[in-house]
């Protein structure tokens, strides 16, 4: 984080990336004396509700943050910043976004807990679009326009007010990620009778676990009969950048156990505090890879030196096809299917967790399933391009990836096939 007075005292001259978060109810002139270098301006966390419409001198501006501010619309000189390819304004009071706002090179745009109920046909217009986040707005429909943002990969649009999972979904031949739960056309989550009651004040709460954007996990000891230790997830919000807290657990305990699951054990109430979420303890794993950078947009980030024998990925590759076989027989969409949401232990263990962006669909919309067939399908490529072995093997390998990724959703094998199809290498 940097401070004002660093940036006055033009110690900054020539940096790169500027982090401001002291309370700013303007914007501060002296960030035009970084105009020949400046590519990520980070305002989140002020007071500000409108940018100045000169902002297009800052030449070089590629993203700009300014969630927790209090914008009531988005800024159309936005529109005018010709580099601009990420657009961050969420936690705001947002509810008017003009055609005049969209910078046409838009790769990533988030307008997550905001109070959007109509957005322009002209977002249909941004055809580098990748990311889309609007969860938490009140968004009644979608233009049918966005059918032409042909590079869209992930979007997340629960709670909302939709009356419909738009039609034109099923056609982006790219789509791998979509969250939608917590919108009046969901299904009910099916209630959960086995679920333990588990209260708060038989938590014995231990050390940090891990950080994500939607909560803190520690571990825990539950004390009962039987102590159990055991993983806590503490919401950070009532929204998530992917939904709904209770959307999330409520997905969790109804995925039930599964080998290659994390797992829920079930809702912890607190007294004066978000609900949390009880999971068993996975212990002595990590993270298969990091989450996307803002270059990457939406691909993860694996350590330089990772590198898979051909048994590992087959392991891994198996695991995650047989979970999410076992989540589509329920009827739920994970909408996450990243390498940064899966565990592993020292032996390739793998345990799929985070269903932050989980929804539940109706048989109807079965189609959802070839969407997410292509989640897997790049997490197949990020395997495969760390992967030594035999030759005919990885060629097998290869030829799954390009039929789980191809344009024509419903001509992808779905996940009972693809685990067959892995069974036999
Ligand atoms: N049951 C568990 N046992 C051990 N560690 C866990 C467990 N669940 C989560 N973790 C650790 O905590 C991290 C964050 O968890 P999780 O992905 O659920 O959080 P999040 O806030 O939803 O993340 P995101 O930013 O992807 O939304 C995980 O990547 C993992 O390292």
């Amino acid at each position: 984080m940097h401070t004002l007075s660093q940036l006055r005292s033009g110690k900054l001259k020539g940096i790169k990336r500027l982090d401001l978060s002291c309370g700013l109810t303007t914007f501060p002139e002296d960030i035009f004396s970084l105009a020949d270098s400046l590519e990520i301006l980070n305002l989140s966390g002020n007071a500000l509700s409108s940018l100045p419409d000169d902002l297009p001198r800052l030449k070089s501006l590629k993203v700009i943050f300014c969630s927790d501010n209090q914008f009531d619309h988005l800024p159309e000189v936005l529109g005018r910043c010709s580099n601009l390819c990420m657009v961050g304004f969420k936690a705001n009071q947002i509810q008017t976004v003009s055609a005049a706002a969209l910078p046409l090179e838009l790769r990533w745009l988030i307008l997550t807990d905001n109070q959007i109920s109509h957005l322009p046909a002209e977002l249909g217009q941004c055809h580098a679009l990748q990311k889309l986040m609007l969860a938490g707005n009140q968004l009644q429909s979608l233009p049918e326009t966005l059918a032409a943002c042909q590079n869209l990969e992930l979007i997340r649009i629960s709670a909302n007010q939709l009356q419909a999972l738009p039609d034109w979904l099923f056609s982006l031949p790219k789509l791998a990620w979509l969250a939608f739960a917590g919108n009046p056309f969901c299904p009910m989550p099916p209630a959960s009778p086995h679920a333990p009651a588990i209260h708060w004040q038989d938590l014995e709460v231990a050390e940090q676990l891990g950080e994500g954007a939607s909560g803190v996990i520690y571990k825990a000891l539950w004390q009962q009969e039987n102590p159990r230790a055991v993983a806590l997830k503490r919401f950070k919000g009532a929204l998530t950048s992917d939904g709904l807290p209770q959307c999330e657990m409520a997905a969790c305990i109804a995925a039930g156990e599964h080998p290659y699951l994390i797992g829920a054990i079930g809702q912890v109430e607190h007294p004066d505090q978000h609900p949390a979420l009880l999971m068993p303890l996975i212990d002595g794993f990590s993270n298969l890879a990091g989450p996307p950078s803002l270059e990457s947009c939406t691909r993860d980030i694996y350590a330089q030196d990772q590198y898979f024998s051909l048994e590992n990925t087959l392991k891994i590759a198996s695991s995650i096809a047989a979970a999410a076989e076992h989540l589509h027989a329920a009827h739920i969409l994970h909408g996450d299917l990243y390498a940064h949401n899966i565990l592993i232990g020292p032996e390739n263990e793998t345990r799929l967790g985070d269903f932050g962006a989980a929804s539940f669909y109706t048989p109807e919309q079965n189609l959802l399933q070839n969407i997410e067939v292509r989640a897997f399908a790049c997490l197949l490529e990020e395997l495969l391009s760390r992967t030594q072995g035999s030759a005919a093997t990885l060629d097998k390998l290869a030829n799954l990836q390009i039929s789980s990724a191809q344009v024509t959703i419903s001509a992808r094998p779905l996940f009972s096939e693809i685990k067959k199809i892995l069974s036999s290498l």
